[in-house]
C-alpha cells in the first residue's frame, strides 16, 4: 500500500500530525498554515492506515461550503468517491441525527426547519397571543434570548429568574414560543442543536451507537463552536474514539453569536493527554500580506500566541485607495477586476469582501453596469428572497399542514380577503385548544364561528391547500413545484405587478423549479419524499451557493462567510471607522477585538495581492456620513502598503488624508469632478457627489446644502462653478 502521497506536499510538523498514532490532538495554528489540509490528510490517512471505515467518521466544517470542499479533496486523496462518510456542519449533522431518531425527541416524522425570518415572525406571533406590545418586548431582542438560552442548553424550567418580573415574563415567553413550535412540528436553528444533546443526552443506547460507530472526530474552525456544541462533542467522546480538533483563536469572529474561544482550553482540560501540535509556516500569503495581518493582529490582548512566516517573497505591497464615496470606491474596485480579467486571469480567483451584507448592494450595481458577472454567498440568498419564500410556504404547508409558519406566511398572499381579525380568531383558537392554525381553521368552520364572508375566504384557502396537495400527489418534484407557483395564485400576482423587480420575482420562481429539477436526494434523506428532502435543503443551505456554478464570476461574500476560503485577488471594502470596526463595536474592547481578527481574517485570504478601499463619505440608510480611515489600516506597517493615486486630481469637499485623483474621464468632460462646489440657478450651491452616463443623457447627483440630495439631467441643470 503506498501511503506516500498522504504525507508528499507536508511539512515535518503536518506530516507528524497526519501519520500520528492514535491520539487525541488539538491543532493550534494560524491562517493558511495549512490546518484544513492536514485534516484532510488525516482522515485519508485514517482510512488507508488505521483501517477505518468511511462510516466510522464523522468530520464537522464550519458552513456547507467547506464541507464540500472538504469532501472532494478527500474523494480526490482516495481516487474514489466516499459514501456513508458524515461530514457537514454541526446544523447539518443534528439535522440529519434527529431526522433518524425524530421519535426519540418527540418530534413529528415531517419536522420543519424554521429558519432565523420564520423564527422572528413566530415570536412576533406568540407576542401577540400574550399580548404583549412589541415595543417593550421587541422581537429581535426575545428571538436573541430563545436563541442565547438553547445555545447554553437551558429549557425555561432550567432558567433562574431571581424573581425580576422581565425575567420571568421573558421566560414565560420562551416558553409559549417553544410549545408552539412543538405542537406544529417546527425546529428552529438552535434547537437542532439542543435536541441532538438532548437525543444522545437523554438516550444512552442511541450514543453508545454513535460513540461505537465514529472512531474519529474531526472539527474544523473549532475556535468558533458554541457550548452546546462543545458539550455535544464531548458526549460523543469514549475511549474508543479519537478526536481531533483544529482552531485559530485569532480568527474568533463568532462570539457575537455566542461562539466561545475558552473552548479551546476547555478541550485541554477534557483531554488532557491530548497532543498539541503548532503550525507556524504560511502557504497562502505573500510575505507583504502576512506581514500586515500580523502586525494588525499584534494589537490584541491575551492571544495564546504565534508566529507566522512564510518562505513566499515579500510580493506586492497592499494597495490602498479613498473613496470619494461607495460609488467612487466601488468603481475603483471594478476598474481593478477589470484590468485583472483583461490579464488573462479567472474572475473566479477575485473575492470582494465586505463587512455587513447591505454594503453589496452599490458592488453589485457596478458590476452589472459593467456587465461583470459575479455571485454572492450567503446574504441575498436565494431562498431568502420574498418570492420564493412565499412559493416554498405553499409547498411546505401542501407538504404538512400543520407548519404554522408556512400558514401565517401565505394564509394572505395573494390577498384574498382574510382579515386581522379573522387570523386573530384563527390564532386564538388554535392556542386555547392547542391546535395548529390549520386545524383551528377546520373547525372555525366546521363551527360556523365566522361571518359569511370571512367564512367563505377561509373556506377557499383551505379548499385550495386540498386541492393542490391532491393534483400534486402523483408528481414528480419539478412538477410539483412548478404547478403549486402556477395555480396557487402566486404567479399571476407577481405578473400582474408589472417592471423590473416583479420580472426578477416571476424568474425567481421558475429558478425554483429548475432548483427542483437540479436537486439530488442526498444519501441521508433517502427516507424522505423529495418534495420533504427538498424543503429541509432550502432551509439549511438558503442557498450558500445561489449562481450557476460553472461560470467564471467574482465571489462576493462577507468577511465572515470567507472564513477558511483563499482567493489569489482580495478586494477588502468598506474599511473605514464606523463600518469596520462597526460603530456599535466601539463600545465595548472586546468587541473592538472581535473586529480586528474579522480584519485579520479578511486580510489573510489573501494569496497574492490585497486591495484595502474605504470611502470618506458614505450613504448610510439614506444618510450621508463622512468616515476616517479604519484604525487597522494605520496599524498595518507602512512599508507594506502604498496609497494608489490616479491621473486627474479631483478637489474634495472634506479634508482627507490624500490627493487622491479619479479617472472618471467620460464625465470630467462636461467640466465638473466628483467633489466639486457648484451653484444652480434655483437650489444655490452643492456638491458634486455622483453621475451617470455621458453626453447628453448624463445625470449629475448634487448634494445641496438646503435642498438635499438631487439627480439632475446636466444639459438642463445650469450648473455653474462656485
Ligand atoms: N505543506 C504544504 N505545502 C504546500 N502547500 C501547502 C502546504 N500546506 C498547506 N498548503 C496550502 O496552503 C493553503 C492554506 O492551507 P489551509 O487552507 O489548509 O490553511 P488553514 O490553516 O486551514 O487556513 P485558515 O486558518 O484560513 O482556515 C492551501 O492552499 C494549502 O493547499
Ligand atoms: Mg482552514
Amino acid at each position: 500500500m503506498d501511503v506516500s502521497r498522504l504525507l508528499d506536499e507536508l511539512n515535518d510538523k503536518q506530516r507528524a500530525a497526519v501519520a500520528a498514532p492514535a491520539t487525541d490532538m488539538l491543532i493550534l495554528a494560524g491562517a493558511g498554515s495549512g490546518k484544513t489540509r492536514v485534516l484532510v490528510h488525516r482522515i485519508s490517512w485514517l482510512m488507508e492506515v488505521e483501517g477505518i471505515a468511511p462510516y466510522g467518521i464523522l468530520a464537522v466544517t464550519f458552513t456547507n461550503k467547506a464541507a464540500k470542499e472538504m469532501r472532494g479533496r478527500i474523494e480526490h486523496l482516495q481516487g474514489s468517491s466516499l459514501y456513508n462518510m458524515w461530514i457537514g456542519t454541526f446544523h447539518g449533522i443534528a439535522h440529519r441525527l434527529l431526522r433518524t431518531h425524530y421519535a426519540d425527541v418527540n418530534l413529528p416524522e415531517n419536522f420543519t426547519i424554521l429558519d432565523s425570518d420564520d423564527q422572528y415572525r413566530m415570536v412576533r406571533r406568540v407576542l401577540k397571543s400574550l399580548n404583549l406590545d412589541e415595543k417593550h418586548w421587541p422581537p429581535k431582542q426575545v428571538q436573541w434570548y430563545i436563541n442565547g438560552n438553547k445555545d447554553e442548553g437551558l429549557r425555561p424550567q432550567h432558567i433562574e429568574t431571581y424573581g425580576d418580573a422581565n425575567q420571568q415574563k421573558m421566560r414565560e415567553i420562551y416558553q409559549v414560543y417553544q410549545q408552539t413550535c412543538d405542537r406544529a412540528g417546527l425546529v428552529d436553528f438552535a434547537e437542532l442543536l439542543l435536541r441532538a444533546h438532548e437525543l444522545w443526552a437523554n438516550n444512552p443506547q442511541i450514543l453508545a451507537h454513535y460513540q461505537k460507530r465514529f472512531r474519529a472526530i474531526l472539527v474544523d474552525e473549532f475556535q468558533d463552536t458554541n457550548n452546546i456544541q462543545y458539550a455535544w462533542l464531548r458526549l460523543l467522546a469514549a475511549p474508543t474514539n479519537n478526536m481531533i480538533i483544529v482552531g485559530d483563536d485569532d480568527q474568533s469572529i463568532y462570539g457575537w453569536r455566542g461562539a466561545n474561544v475558552e473552548n479551546i482550553q476547555h478541550f485541554l482540560r477534557d483531554f488532557p493527554t491530548a497532543q498539541t501540535v503548532r503550525l507556524e509556516q504560511n502557504y497562502r500569503s505573500t510575505g507583504n500580506i502576512l506581514k500586515a495581518a500580523n502586525a494588525v493582529i499584534d494589537n490584541n490582548q491575551g492571544r495564546l500566541g504565534k508566529e507566522l512566516w512564510t518562505e513566499d517573497g515579500h510580493g506586492e505591497r497592499i494597495s490602498l485607495y479613498a473613496g470619494f464615496n461607495e460609488l467612487d470606491e466601488a468603481r475603483f474596485n471594478i476598474s481593478r477586476i477589470k484590468e485583472w480579467r483583461d490579464q488573462g486571469n479567472a474572475l473566479v480567483d477575485c473575492a470582494i469582501l465586505y463587512r455587513n451584507n447591505a454594503q453589496s448592494r452599490v458592488l453589485e450595481e457596478a458590476l452589472l453596469q459593467e456587465s461583470i458577472a459575479y455571485r454572492i454567498y450567503g446574504g441575498l440568498r436565494f431562498f431568502e428572497r420574498q418570492e420564493v419564500r412565499d412559493a416554498l410556504g405553499y409547498l411546505r404547508l401542501v407538504n404538512q399542514s400543520i407548519d404554522d409558519a408556512a400558514f401565517e406566511r401565505i394564509v394572505n398572499t395573494p390577498t384574498r380577503g382574510l382579515g386581522d381579525k379573522t387570523l386573530s380568531l384563527v390564532r386564538d383558537l388554535a392556542r386555547a385548544q392547542e391546535l395548529s392554525m390549520w386545524d383551528a381553521s377546520q373547525r372555525m368552520l366546521s363551527e360556523k364561528r365566522l361571518t359569511g364572508r370571512a367564512s367563505n375566504a377561509l373556506n377557499s384557502f383551505i379548499q385550495l391547500i386540498n386541492q393542490l396537495a391532491q393534483d400534486i400527489a402523483q408528481l414528480p418534484l419539478e412538477q410539483q413545484a412548478d404547478h403549486v407557483i402556477k395555480h396557487s395564485g402566486l404567479f399571476a400576482m407577481y405578473k400582474a405587478e408589472k417592471g423590473e423587480k416583479a420580472q426578477a420575482r416571476i424568474e425567481n420562481l421558475e429558478e425554483l423549479v429548475t432548483a427542483c429539477k437540479q436537486f439530488v436526494v442526498p444519501e441521508e434523506a433517502d427516507n424522505m419524499t423529495p418534495l420533504s428532502a427538498f424543503l429541509a435543503h432550502a432551509s439549511l443551505e438558503s442557498g450558500e451557493t445561489q449562481a450557476d456554478d460553472h461560470q467564471d464570476a467574482v465571489q462576493m461574500m462577507t468577511i465572515h462567510s470567507a472564513k477558511g476560503l483563499e482567493f489569489p485577488l482580495v478586494f477588502l471594502v468598506g474599511v473605514e471607522e464606523g463600518m469596520f470596526p462597526s460603530q456599535m463595536s466601539n463600545e465595548e474592547l472586546g468587541k473592538i477585538e472581535e473586529e480586528r481578527r474579522l480584519c485579520y481574517v479578511g486580510m489573510t485570504r489573501a494569496m497574492q495581492k490585497l486591495y484595502i478601499t474605504y470611502a470618506e463619505n458614505r450613504r448610510v440608510y439614506g444618510q450621508d456620513k463622512y468616515h476616517t480611515p479604519s484604525r487597522f489600516i494605520k496599524e498595518i506597517p507602512a512599508d507594506c502598503i502604498e496609497e494608489v493615486r490616479l491621473r486627474t486630481t479631483v478637489s474634495r469637499p472634506v479634508q482627507n488624508r490624500f490627493t487622491a485623483t479619479t479617472g472618471h474621464t467620460a464625465f470630467e468632460s462636461t467640466g465638473f469632478k466628483l467633489g466639486e462646489r457648484v451653484c444652480h440657478p434655483k437650489f444655490a450651491e452643492g456638491t458634486v457627489l455622483n453621475y451617470e452616463g455621458a453626453g447628453e443623457h448624463a445625470r449629475v447627483q448634487i448634494n445641496f446644502d438646503e435642498f438635499g440630495t438631487k439627480w439632475l439631467v446636466m444639459s438642463f441643470a445650469k450648473l455653474s462653478k462656485v
